[in-house]
């Protein structure tokens, strides 16, 4: 379709979209590393606790990005990890199973990885490529601290191990600090044995009632910035495109991770580009397990449709905090009807248009113009608020104009806005309830027939009954000069569970 760039860009290196870049603190033209294939990694969850409507954040919008880079044409290879054992997963499971935890401490991150799955399946997330997870990763990151340790980057001690950060002079680069400003902030740390106070653990020795694995140098478990080195290259090799997570892992998650991998492959930054999303605030600071202003992904979605916190959150720039109020999301689930709206009046203009008309039709004109917009705004470092309100305009102009005009259009026309509205609706992972049931829209036809009927009777109140029955079922009707539209309210066709 004219102007449009969907599926332009299979094959191809160079990107309309510009990014900006944590590791070079500057908006950056995307280049892939390899034609037509988009890699990128994103730090997952500690499966310790329900998921937050904060981590659910950072999960839409990468998932957002990769449906833009779908949407342009590339393959995508997306992983996203688990690390699945962890000092707050052991104390969680200690808590809960006391003497047993040893035995039953998976059964924690067994419990939020399924639920994971649960919210993210409501939220349309597309599946990843891969969810490794640390526990079945641990020889690979045995081979790897081997590695370090031969090359003199890594140091036993009293059976850990540590990264040895003077190995790597340009430590602090990546997040923009000095070594001497953070080794003069490091807090003193509890375990002795490490060379400088910036180093960090690789490998963590074995401590009464935790779990295991062997080693050569003790039975113990790997260290997070290793962990997230070691499974993000060997889904995507090294070098990939995009790396991300929240803004809280800069520094000294994605810092450490950065200096692992330099030492490895001998490249300043192991991934290209470096994304980083902003917080989701509650009462003005971070929502976070530890301060308990936290609303679980769980309870937002039993009040509201997936396809609704999607949209929230893209109204705020993923770069921007975001406060998380219930009154926000309840404002975006109207907006979200309005999209809802256009769509059905569109497929019902369809079914009664004219079937003549070309491409210079100006409603044509109008609805490619708003999908470029769209993609401006997403080229424009993922400028999603933007993109939206775009898309909002375009429903707003069919719920207030196309809508009157119905017997004047064409069917090459709607189709057109259609698409457009389909091709956002890809991208935001909106309108993924458009497909209503044939004999549901046959009886909904056929009520706003009699209606009509009793219409031309003049049995207004008989009329108004069917109206208000019909609303009673989330159909809602729209009189539109002679004719008459209706769209249905997919909150009450399908009321989340
Ligand atoms: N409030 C938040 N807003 C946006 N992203 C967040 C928020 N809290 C955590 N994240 C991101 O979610 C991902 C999973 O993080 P993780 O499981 O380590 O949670 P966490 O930071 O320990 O959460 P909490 O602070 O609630 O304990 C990371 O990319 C992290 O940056
Ligand atoms: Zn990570």
């Amino acid at each position: 379709m004219y102007g449009i760039s969907k599926d332009k860009y299979a094959g191809a290196m160079e990107l309309p979209l510009s990014i900006f870049n944590t590791a070079t603190k500057s908006m950056e033209k995307v280049t892939l590393l390899k034609a037509g294939l988009a890699r990128g990694y994103v730090c997952g969850l500690t499966p310790q606790s329900s998921m937050h409507v904060g981590h659910a954040r950072t999960i839409v919008f990468f998932d957002v990005f990769r449906r833009y880079l779908e949407y342009l044409g590339l393959d995508t290879r997306l992983v996203t990890n688990f690390t699945d054992v962890d000092d707050k997963i052991i104390e969680k499971a200690k808590q809960e199973f006391g003497g047993e935890a040893i035995e039953r401490w998976y059964d924690v991150p067994k419990r939020y990885i399924e639920e994971y799955f649960k919210v993210v399946d409501a939220l349309y997330v597309r599946r990843a490529y891969a969810y490794p997870k640390v526990t079945d990763n641990i020889g690979d990151m045995i081979k790897w601290i081997e590695m370090l340790i031969r090359k003199n980057a890594a140091y036993v001690s009293n059976g850990s191990v540590y990264f040895d950060i003077s190995r790597v002079p340009d430590y602090g680069d990546f997040s923009g600090q000095k070594i001497q400003d953070l080794e003069a902030g490091a807090r003193v740390e509890p375990e002795p044995g490490k060379k400088g106070s910036l180093d960090f653990a690789l490998w963590k020795a074995w401590k009464e009632g935790e779990p295991w694995w062997s080693s050569p140098w003790s039975p113990g478990r790997p260290g997070w910035h290793l962990e997230c080195v070691t499974m993000s290259t060997k889904y995507l090799g090294a070098p990939f495109d995009f790396h991300g997570g929240g803004q809280d892992l800069i520094f000294p998650h994605h810092e450490n991770e950065v200096a692992i991998a330099r030492i490895a492959f001998g490249v300043k930054y192991f991934a290209k580009y470096w994304m980083h999303v902003g917080y989701v605030t509650m009462g003005g600071e971070k929502m976070s397990k530890s301060v308990g202003n936290v609303i679980t992904a769980k309870e937002a979605l039993s009040r509201h449709d997936g396809e609704a916190l999607r949209l929230y959150y893209m109204m705020t720039h993923y770069r921007k905090p975001m406060e998380f109020t219930v009154e926000g999301l309840d404002s975006v689930q109207a907006t979200l009807r309005g999209l809802y709206a256009s769509y059905d009046y569109v497929v019902q203009l369809i079914n009664e248009a004219r079937d003549e008309g070309g491409t210079d039709d100006e409603l044509v004109k109008t609805a490619v113009d708003y999908m470029i917009k769209i993609e401006q705004a997403l080229n424009d470092d993922m400028n999603t608020p933007q993109a939206v309100s775009n898309l909002v305009s375009l429903s707003n102009y069919v719920n207030s104009q196309v809508l009157y005009k119905g017997d004047k259009l064409t069917k090459y026309a709607l189709s057109t806005v259609l698409n457009v509205l389909g091709y956002a609706g890809q991208i935001f992972g909106i309108f993924n309830r458009t497909m209503l049931p044939p004999k549901l829209v046959d009886a909904v036809n056929a009520m706003i027939k009699v209606r009509q009927r009793l219409r031309e009777a003049k049995l207004f109140d008989a009329a108004d009954e069917i109206r208000r029955e019909l609303e009673d079922m989330g159909v809602v009707i729209n009189d539109a000069g002679k004719r008459t539209y209706w769209f249905i309210d997919r909150e009450k066709l399908s009321p989340a569970s």
